[in-house]
Order: structure tokens, then C-alpha cells, then sequence
């Protein structure tokens, strides 16, 4: 089983546009959807639909929309109780596959909401062989949160995957190696945060099939503790750095239509190669096939594995650069 925690999920709603957003005008939307939506809850739906046992840990109040559409997508579940319902997260999309999001703070997570959410997750750890957690950290919940949980999930002998950002991904990252978790899916932006690169340079020198800073940046956080480091980088594809190597990954031409979810997806589809037993190249070969067919569906849209095209990746070993190694990142090694 596959144990995914969102402790700030929302209803995600999609407003899709016939042309550019423009700032200060009313526009008239083509169409709206509404998809449940938290990156461990994606992560979720991803797997349920792959065929793996999985549940979502999340903080919900009988009535709450969210838990009504996970319901109707039959998605196992356990909802804590918690103070309000929760946040509707906007897309913008527009017709070019541009996406804006407005994601609202969530519901403030109270003291006794918090407990058992660890509670629900070292409980249901023990019967897993990887946990997730993903996401921002809603109001009342303090920065340290994944790092508490990780050192509380420890005991299971669960794997642990964490996806976050900002403060609550620095928190974390400063326990390393105690709080280092078996995987991380850092997207460039999260990869700058933790090693201080310029996340735009190294999607840039990716796109042109550079991505000796990526590898390096990976390499530093596998170095203190971390199992692998699942990096990835928009259209320009992944890179997963671990003990054993560094591989990268390209997608095939996609027509993007949203790219929200795409993270998720990858995740989802690394774990599922991993719980397959795949080599660490096959891992990396189905994140980004998940991850680039995700990003062909409207809003939060997950894929299934029928349109799940691993053939059409291509993988290959990104060799040890000695100078790169040698040449210190742009602000510190974390
Ligand atoms: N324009 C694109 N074309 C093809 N594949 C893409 C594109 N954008 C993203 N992908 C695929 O999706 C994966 C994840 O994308 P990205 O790095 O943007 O994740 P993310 O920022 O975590 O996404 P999100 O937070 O929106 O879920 C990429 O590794 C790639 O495989
Ligand atoms: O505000 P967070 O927790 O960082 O991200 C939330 C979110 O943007 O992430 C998912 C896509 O990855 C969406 O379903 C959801 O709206």
C-alpha cells in the first residue's frame, strides 16, 4: 500500500479561456471543471488508477465537496476533521496551454487535527511500503512539520517520498541527514530553494541538454542523506540522481494543455516502476512518461496507464563531470 498525505488539499477549479489573460478585464470563460485536487491527493489518484492500493490522509469534515469527489472517483481515504472546508485552488488556462494558479492558504489546521493526522499516518505506515507527503502547509501548522513527521515515520521502517516547497522543504532539509527522506521531487524552483542555483538557468541549460548543475545539485543532497532525488524540469524532462548514478530523461513532443498535476503524475508513475521492481532508469523513464501525459489533459486531469507511453521517452546516464563537481553552486551546497 501507498500512503499519501495532504494536509492542504483543495477542489481545484479550472476556468478555461479562448485567448491571453489579461489583467483588470471581465472575461467570459469557455468552460469550468472542478477536479479534487492537493498534490498527495493527485498522487493518489494517479496510483488508484494504475491499480495500487492506496490511501489519502487528509484533513476533511463529512460534507466537505473534496471528500464528495473523491467518492465519486472511488478513492480510498481518511479524512481527519478539521476546522472548515477545504480551499478551492483556481486555474486559469488558457488556450496556448499557459496556466496561472491562485491557491488560497487552506483552512487553518487546528492542534487536535494536527496529532491525528500523524497519528492516521505512523498508524497506516506500518502497513505500507511508501508514504508521501506533499504539498504547502495550511495556517497553524509550523514549518517543521514534515521534518517532525519524518523522524516520527522512522520507526515504521516505511519509505517516505516528500514533495514540498518554500519554508516547510528548508525546514526539513536543515535535519538532513536525520530527516533525509528515501526520495524528494524537487522541481527546479524547489531545487534553487534547497542549493541556491537559479531555478530558470537550470531548466535553461537543461532545455539544451545541460544538465550538469542539476546533477550536481542532486548529488549534494543524496550526499546528506537523501535516497534519490527525483528532479523534475518542466518540458526539458527529469533527472534522477542516487548512489548508484545520475540519469536523465526527455519527453516526447507534447501538446500542453495544463501542466497542473504534472508533478504528481511523475511521482506517481516513479513509484509505480519502483514497486515493479524497474532499474532506476526505468523509474525515471516512467515519471516523465506520466508527467508529460498528464500534461496533455485539461486541469487537474490525471492520467491513466492506458495513455502511458514509456517507449516514447529517452533515457540515458549522465557521466560524472569532475570540473562541474569541483566548481562550488551559485550560493551555498545547501
Ligand atoms: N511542456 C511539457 N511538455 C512535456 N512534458 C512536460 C511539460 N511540462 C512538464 N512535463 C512533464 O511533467 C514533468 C513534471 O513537470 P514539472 O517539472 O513542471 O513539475 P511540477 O513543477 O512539480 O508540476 P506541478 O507542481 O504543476 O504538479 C516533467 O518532468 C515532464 O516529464
Ligand atoms: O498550494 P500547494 O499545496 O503547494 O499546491 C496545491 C496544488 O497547486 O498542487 C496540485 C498540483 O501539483 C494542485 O492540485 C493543487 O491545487
Amino acid at each position: 500500500m501507498i500512503v499519501t498525505l495532504t494536509a492542504n488539499p483543495s477542489l481545484d477549479r479550472t476556468v478555461d479561456l479562448d485567448g491571453p489573460l489579461r489583467r483588470g478585464t471581465v472575461h467570459r470563460a469557455t468552460g469550468a471543471t472542478v477536479d479534487p485536487g492537493g498534490k498527495g491527493i493527485n498522487v493518489a489518484r494517479v496510483l488508484h488508477r494504475a491499480g495500487h492500493d492506496v490511501l489519502a490522509v487528509l484533513p476533511g469534515n463529512p460534507g466537505d465537496p473534496l471528500l464528495a469527489a473523491l467518492d465519486e472517483r472511488g478513492i480510498p481515504y481518511r479524512a481527519v476533521p478539521t476546522s472548515a472546508d477545504a480551499r478551492t485552488n483556481i486555474t486559469i488556462a488558457e488556450s496556448d496551454g499557459t496556466t496561472t494558479k491562485l491557491n488560497e492558504p487552506g483552512a487553518p489546521c487546528p492542534a487536535a487535527t494536527r496529532t491525528e493526522l500523524v497519528e492516521a499516518m505512523v498508524e497506516n505506515a506500518r502497513a505500507a511500503d511508501w508514504v508521501v507527503l506533499s504539498g504547502s502547509l495550511p495556517p497553524g501548522v509550523s514549518d517543521e512539520f514534515y521534518a517532525d513527521l519524518v523522524r516520527a515515520l522512522r520507526p515504521t521502517g516505511c519509505r517516505v517520498a516528500v514533495d514540498t516547497s518554500e519554508a516547510p522543504l528548508l525546514a526539513l532539509a536543515v535535519g538532513f541527514p536525520e530527516t533525509a527522506p528515501d526520495l524528494i521531487k524537487p522541481n527546479s524552483d524547489e531545487l534553487a530553494q534547497l542549493t541556491g542555483c537559479d531555478a530558470k538557468s537550470l531548466e535553461d541549460d537543461a532545455s539544451r541538454g545541460d544538465v550538469g548543475s542539476v546533477a550536481k545539485a542532486g548529488r549534494v543532497l543524496v550526499a546528506r542523506g537523501v535516497g534519490a532525488v527525483l528532479a523534475t524540469l518542466g518540458s526539458a524532462g527529469a533527472v534522477l540522481v542516487t548512489s548508484e548514478g545520475v540519469w536523465r530523461a526527455t519527453p516526447p513532443p507534447v501538446v500542453a494543455r495544463s501542466t497542473v498535476g504534472a508533478g504528481d503524475s511523475s511521482l506517481a508513475g516513479y513509484l509505480v516502476a519502483e514497486r515493479a521492481g524497474a532499474a532506476p532508469a526505468d523509474r525515471l523513464r516512467h515519471a516523465v512518461a506520466y508527467g508529460s501525459a498528464a500534461v496533455a489533459l485539461p486541469g487537474t486531469r490525471i492520467p491513466g496507464p492506458d495513455s502511458i507511453d514509456t517507449s516514447a521517452v529517452a533515457t540515458e546516464p549522465v557521466p560524472d563531470d569532475p570540473d562541474r563537481t569541483n566548481r562550488p553552486l551559485s550560493r551555498k551546497d545547501m
